[in-house]
Formats: C-alpha cells, sequence, structure tokens
C-alpha cells in the first residue's frame, strides 16, 4: 500500500482537458482531478508528486498561451519551493488545424514548475504525431510532457496515457 498523494490538476475551457484528466486518474489511481482555479497554488507543495494539465488557445501570443487560470498562477507557480518533487505536465491540443503551435501552453507549464525546483518527469517521444512544430519540443525528439489531440486523434489518447502512466511509474512517480 503506498501512502504518497499524487495531486492531479487542469484547466478547461471546453471541457476536453477534464475529460482527459479523469482518464488519467483512472489510469494512475491518483486523487480527483481539481480545477487550478479551485485551489490555493500553494497547497500544491503539501503533495508528493503533481500531474498538470492545459489546453494550448491563444494562438501566436507570446504566453498565457493555455488561455485559462493557469495563466493567472505559473508566476506564483515558479516561486514555490517544489524542489525535487516529481512533476508530470499534459496538454490538449490540435495538431492540424494548429499544426505549429501544437500544445504550446505545456511549455509554460513545464518552464514555471521546474523554476519551482520540481523534478521534471514524463518526457514523451514526438513520433506518431502530426504536428508542424510545438514550443513543448525539448530538441531531443521528445515533448516536454504527453501531448494529446482530441480534435483528432481521441482514438490514440487511451493508449499514450496507459504508456506515459507505465513511464511515470518507472521514473519514481
Ligand atoms: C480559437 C482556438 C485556438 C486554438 N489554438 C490552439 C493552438 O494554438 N495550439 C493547439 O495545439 N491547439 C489549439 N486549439 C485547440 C484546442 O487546444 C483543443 O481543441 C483542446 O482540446 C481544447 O481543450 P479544452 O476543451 O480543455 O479547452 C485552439 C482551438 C481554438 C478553438
Amino acid at each position: 500500500m503506498s501512502f504518497y498523494q499524487h495531486g492531479l490538476f487542469y484547466s478547461t475551457s471546453t471541457g476536453k482537458t477534464e475529460e482527459v484528466a479523469d482518464l488519467i486518474q483512472e489510469k494512475i489511481g491518483s486523487a480527483a482531478p481539481q480545477d487550478i482555479a479551485d485551489v490555493d497554488v500553494s497547497s500544491l507543495a503539501s503533495y508528493d508528486g503533481l500531474i498538470v494539465g492545459a489546453p494550448t488557445w491563444n494562438t501566436g501570443a507570446d504566453s498565457e498561451r493555455s488561455g485559462t487560470s493557469w495563466d493567472d498562477v505559473l508566476g506564483n507557480i515558479a516561486g514555490l519551493d517544489l524542489k525535487g518533487k516529481p512533476v508530470a505536465v499534459f496538454g490538449l491540443g490540435d495538431s492540424i488545424g494548429y499544426g505549429e503551435y501544437f500544445c504550446d501552453a505545456m511549455e509554460e507549464l513545464y518552464s514555471s514548475f521546474k523554476a519551482s525546483g520540481a523534478k521534471m518527469v514524463g518526457h514523451w517521444p514526438a513520433d506518431g504525431y502530426q504536428h508542424e512544430d510545438s514550443k513543448a519540443l525539448l530538441g531531443d525528439g521528445s515533448f516536454c510532457g504527453l501531448p494529446l489531440d482530441q480534435d483528432n486523434e481521441d482514438d490514440k489518447t487511451e493508449e499514450r496515457i496507459e504508456g506515459w502512466v507505465a513511464q511515470l511509474k518507472n521514473e519514481g512517480f
């Protein structure tokens, strides 16, 4: 029996990231997903590990790409002390309609949590996606987290989550 407590936090505009958060919860067995809008971000420090997810909107902007409540709290998160805590990012996007900007907002979550000292886990190979480009690419052929495309590839989502969750467990999550 594990006494680790993992938190799962998301934001959404049209509900797709919330649906995916529910599926991730089912596969990993974390606590119920919470909308980051309903949370005092200082409480994030009380978890043993975090999974955090956002959609990408605000195409073409330099920052605040999620278009959701994350945009208001990422600065505060960067200032928290999450030293050594495993944190994994997922993102929702449209790899065809917005193929130059696929899941860009993942990069903003990644950078903010990384600045807090968190141990970033859950990088994911970019093979098998249809995007042209993304800020969330790390330069080594991987994304900084798990991108999911409910607009074009929802048939791949469950398998991707299962693979990612298995990887997180191998990475000490
Ligand atoms: C106006 C608009 C802008 C969008 N911009 C992007 C984008 O820049 N990059 C991307 O990957 N997806 C983009 N998308 C797709 C959404 O991220 C995608 O539909 C996502 O699943 C929505 O998640 P949500 O329902 O949780 O808000 C955009 C969608 C709309 C309608």
